[in-house]
């Protein structure tokens, strides 16, 4: 294990707030550096990524206000920042400032609301393939699979989320390399569980849906709030993992509340929002702090002067602060703070108190307080007119300009797509006609852009500090990227296909992971069999050897049984609403994800609910057709049953899609039934039905399953029913075909199946 970098990092700081000149800056970093190499593991999942230059120029968010009727609601307003490859960027700022709310417009997963301003990833406009298929996202909360184990939750999305082309057996190694960096691997084999059934801990969970991100090993990787919930050891660990995976060049965007010391050193710059503005975008820790005091105005600033002041006299000691931490830097990498403390013992207390000093703590409660005091606006002017500010927005707009370098004078437009990209990233260079021509370091191009927007003068301290710790570890990577990498992310840019894989291999690795549990799962099987098994038992034993007496005062019971046989799957279709409704923040999740379309998803439902149905309409209308002993093809007895369970599933399906929630739900599909059986034409002939309610009859699949049973039955036995009317008469069936009839009821099924498919793609219940 490496060293601590909380630590060694804090022992950095001091010196520089001691010697407050340029050159502090140029240490801090170095000493910041050193640690965050250390803290990093050497590599990502597998292979190498590479990551994207995100920018960001008057980025503007709105949405119709929920508290004033008819006016906008700015949650974001006029953001200039730039995520660069290589490093990892905190979204802080106090509750409801915008943090999730940026990072979800920077990942393509905001739903509703109006954007303006640029945004780009490597120079282009992201699509929604891309970002699907080339982006992690890790939620707030845990959407997992609870009958998987957190190995085969995390192969499950390997097979999803990583090539077809690539074997299993590395994809396990992969899953492998994860459970050990994410300290998985003890609960590897344990099942997830549920609310109801215990399985991993909080943290745990956490970590896998962290897991689940990072398989793929994404070029841009989004965290919301990735620690809430772990002790401070564990949230250490993990955002070193994450850390690490700078080094391979990922772009790392995290929303971070109350990182310790030790996880907010391991970020290379911070955007503080308040209330949608930006009031601080640079460089973490004590420049933040520095600039808070210096730029924020007296009033607002206070908080961070005080505090401030605070270090500043905490770090009279620093001397022997940087000795004592000496001493810590050969410890492991996830010591925290208080184990730093407790080996130490020689250190003063105010050495002590200055390695505590926790920079994030102190900017959110500063930025906290002047926002309670109504002075957001007045923090994002400051913030505007600091040297810091446009520093940045020259940096912006030189980006933007080498973009649209890569795009102009181009001979082809293959070349230019692929110039444009690999400038944007910093890893490539492009001669005037265009053409790729070599690479460059990260480092190179940051410090060109720096000269370039400054003319080579003077900038600020915190841009100054920016340049020495411009991604040092992804500039390794950088160097050695040959362009082939580019034409590869050229190539993923201007993909269209929002999944990895093809839909079969979907659909094969949905049946493959989720339905062999089900189909092991009490729980799955219990409402889907238990209800026609009890139905069926009861159809029989009630109706026992009845099917075959025509005798006038029988006929009633023959068509009442095969009316309760049709009627059965219909009331039966409650028990696959849950399927889709409990089910859909991770069929949200899994679907914002790339992991496949909603066409594949529902295909393995059906496929799912198919096979087993087949198996258990075989059974049940077996004894139920021989036990009754009914006339006509026992065949199309099952076939009418099969069909209608179909109908049934589908329906389910359709009502689970629109409906919000399961109360919903569970009010409309039984309503919807009943109204389904006063037009069947058993309750009331079809005949009589008034004029005005024929059409409903005609939409009513049960009038057809039934119609096909009546028809199967009594077709060759059409006896006298009432006055002179035969059975198949007086129900209006004379003269019909049973097939044209199983044909109708099909027909019901592809048209709840393709209304279910529309509902799931376009019904959207998660506002965000
Ligand atoms: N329709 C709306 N009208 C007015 N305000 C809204 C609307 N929708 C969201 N908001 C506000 O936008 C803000 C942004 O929320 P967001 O979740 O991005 O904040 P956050 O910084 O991530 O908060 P937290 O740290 O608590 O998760 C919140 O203050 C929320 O109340």
């Amino acid at each position: 294990m490496s060293t601590a970098s909380g630590a060694s990092s804090r022992a950095g700081v001091e010196v520089d707030v001691e010697a407050g000149d340029a050159s502090t800056y140029d240490n801090m970093g170095k000493t910041k550096a050193a640690a965050l190499a250390a803290a990093s593991p050497a590599s990502s999942t597998s292979g190498s990524s590479q990551g994207l230059r995100i920018l960001m120029k008057d980025l503007t968010y709105t949405v119709p206000s929920n508290t004033k009727k008819g006016e906008v609601a700015y949650l974001l307003r006029d953001v200039n920042a730039f995520l660069e490859p290589g490093q990892m960027t905190a979204l802080m700022g106090p509750s409801g400032s915008g943090k999730t709310t940026l990072l979800d417009l920077l990942a393509g997963r905001k739903t509703v609301g109006k954007t303006t301003g640029h945004l780009s990833f490597g120079g282009v406009s992201p699509t929604k393939a891309f970002l699907r298929r080339y982006t992690g996202y890790v939620e707030q909360f845990d959407t997992l699979l609870g009958d998987l184990t957190v190995r085969e939750m995390l192969t499950y999305t390997a097979e999803l989320k990583r090539p077809t082309s690539e074997p299993l057996k590395d994809k396990r190694h992969a899953v492998d390399v994860l459970l050990q960096r994410l300290a998985l691997a003890p609960c590897g084999d344990v099942r997830i569980g549920d609310p109801l059934t215990k399985g991993i801990s909080g943290g745990q969970a956490k970590r896998t849906n962290i897991g689940i991100a990072l398989i793929s090993n994404p070029r841009v990787l989004f965290l919301d709030e990735p620690t809430s919930g772990l002790d401070s050891y564990t949230a250490n660990e993990v955002m070193k993992v994450v850390r690490g995976l700078t080094s391979d060049g990922t772009t790392i965007a995290a929303t971070i509340h109350s990182p310790t010391a030790a996880t907010f050193a391991l970020f290379d710059r911070v955007m503080l929002l308040v209330r949608g503005h930006l009031v601080y975008f640079g460089p973490q820790g004590l420049p933040a702090l520095e600039f808070a005091a210096s730029e924020w105005g007296p009033a607002a600033a206070g908080t961070a002067s005080e505090l401030l002041a605070l270090h500043r006299a905490a770090s009279t000691a620093a001397p022997l602060a940087i000795e004592a931490a000496g001493t810590s830097t050969t410890g492991a990498a996830g010591d925290d703070d208080n184990k730093a403390k407790q080996q130490k013992p020689a250190a003063s207390s105010s050495s002590l108190a200055a390695l505590a000093f926790n920079d994030a703590e102190v900017l959110v409660e500063a930025v906290t307080e002047a926002d309670h005091r109504g002075e957001a606006a007045a923090l994002a002017a400051a913030y505007a007119k600091s040297r810091l500010a446009q520093d940045n927005a020259r940096q912006i707009e030189m980006y933007i300009a080498e973009s649209a370098h890569g795009r102009g004078g181009l001979g082809g437009a293959k070349s230019s797509g692929l110039c444009r990209v690999a400038t944007a990233l910093g890893v490539s260079k492009c001669n005037s006609s265009g053409k790729v021509t070599g690479t460059s370091k990260a480092a190179d191009v940051e410090l060109g852009a720096a000269d370039a927007a400054s003319g080579g003068g003077e900038q600020s301290q915190p841009q100054q500090l920016l340049r020495q710790r411009t991604s040092s570890p992804f500039a390794a990577a950088a160097s050695s990227g040959a362009l082939s990498v580019s034409e590869q992310v050229a190539k993923e840019l201007a993909t269209r296909s929002e999944t990895v894989t093809p839909w079969y291999w979907a659909l094969w690795t949905l049946l493959k992971y989720r339905t062999s549990k089900n189909y092991c799962n009490p729980g799955w099987l219990g409402p889907r069999i238990g209800d026609k098994l009890l139905i069926s038992l009861i159809i029989l034993t009630l109706y026992l050897g009845i099917g075959d007496n025509f005798a006038p005062d029988n006929l009633i019971n023959i068509q009442s049984s095969l009316f309760m046989w049709a009627l059965l799957p219909a009331f039966g279709a409650a028990s696959y609403v849950p399927a889709i409704v409990l089910e859909r923040r991770l069929f949200v999740r899994e679907r914002a994800d790339g992991l496949y379309r909603v066409f594949t998803y529902l295909a393995a439902k059906l496929v799912e609910e198919l096979i087993l149905s087949v198996i258990i309409t075989l059974i049940f209308s077996s004894y139920v057709f021989y036990g009754v002993q009914l006339k006509g093809a026992w065949v199309v007895f099952w076939l009418v049953y099969f069909i209608d369970l179909s109908v049934g599933i589908v329906l389910a399906y359709l009502v689970a899609a629109l409906s919000p929630n399961m109360d919903v739900a569970n009010a409309a599909l039984p309503g919807f039934v009943v109204t389904l059986l006063f037009f069947a034409g058993q309750l009331m002939t079809v005949d009589s039905i008034p004029p005005w309610w024929q059409w409903y009859s005609r939409i009513d699949p049960l009038r057809y399953a039934w119609g096909a049973l009546m028809l199967n039955q009594f077709e060759d036995n059409d006896v006298i029913f009432a006055g002179d009317q035969t059975i198949l008469q007086y129900y209006g069936l004379a003269g019909e075909d049973k097939w044209a009839y199983i044909g109708y009821l099909s027909l019901f099924w592809i048209v709840f199946a393709v209304l279910a498919l529309l509902a799931l793609t376009y019904v959207r219940h998660q506002k965000r």
